[in-house]
């Protein structure tokens, strides 16, 4: 099978844990973008989605699927998104779409953070994928500074040749060559810096669910 078919089979697996007659959050990414296509099959049963990036907005609007602002949402029963690496009990590393903000936000009003990953994504410790920090632009290199002390070697992420500027309008530092032995206790420490807007660690609140995609099926991992 290859990594696109375990993404689909995980996606199509996560309709099952979406709600009737409510919103549903969605998150940022391929993974995500096959369950959007999966959620167009059943737009009917919901009332609408909550996007967490722009792009997740355009597509589920591309399928008809109504997108609402969380803002006029009080309850969210699920949220399904992807991960870039998630361990054994359930914290991850997100952000590597750039929209790590807005999935923290839509998945802190969830009941239930719903994770969809190919196998490939289960790692015992985190921080192989570089962590991206999202970051106010004027505090770019005191942040850096201050990230490079915790361990890691921050570097400025760019796309086309310009710093990749997010749908918040700010920047994103990632931090490679991180092994993170205690995800909740980074997590807390670089929420601390001035500066930082998010940190791509989703450990304190981590996902509830995991399916995940291997060769032989969908594996559920409850949290
Ligand atoms: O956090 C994310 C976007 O900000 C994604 O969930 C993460 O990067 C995984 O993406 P993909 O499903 O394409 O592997």
């Amino acid at each position: 099978m290859t990594q696109d078919q375990l993404k689909q089979a995980v996606a199509r697996e996560a309709i099952k844990y979406v709600v009737d007659g409510e919103y549903v959050g969605v998150g940022t990414g391929s993974t995500a973008n096959f369950f959007i296509d999966e959620l167009a099959k059943i737009k009917d049963r919901i009332k609408g989605a909550v996007a967490s990036s722009e792009a997740t907005a355009a597509r589920l609007r591309s399928h008809g699927i109504d997108v609402v602002e969380l803002n006029q949402v009080a309850i969210l029963p699920v949220y399904i998104d992807g991960a870039d690496e998630i361990t054994p009990q359930g914290a991850m590393i997100k952000g590597g779409g750039a929209a790590l903000t807005r999935e923290k936000i839509v998945a802190s009003v969830a009941d239930k953070f719903i994770c969809i990953a190919d196998g490939s994504k289960l790692v015992n410790v985190l921080g192989k994928f570089p962590l991206p920090v999202e970051v106010i632009p004027m505090a770019q290199a005191v942040v850096a500074r201050k990230l490079a002390k915790l361990g890691g070697e921050p570097n400025l992420r760019f796309k086309d040749g310009k710093p990749l500027i997010t749908d918040n309008g700010c920047v994103i530092i990632d931090l490679v060559n991180l092994k993170i032995a205690d995800p909740v206790e980074l997590e807390r420490q670089i929420n601390q810096i001035t500066g930082v807007v998010t940190v791509g660690l989703f450990a304190a609140r981590g996902a509830d669910v995991c399916l995940l995609g291997n060769p032989d099926g969908v594996k559920t991992l409850t949290f």
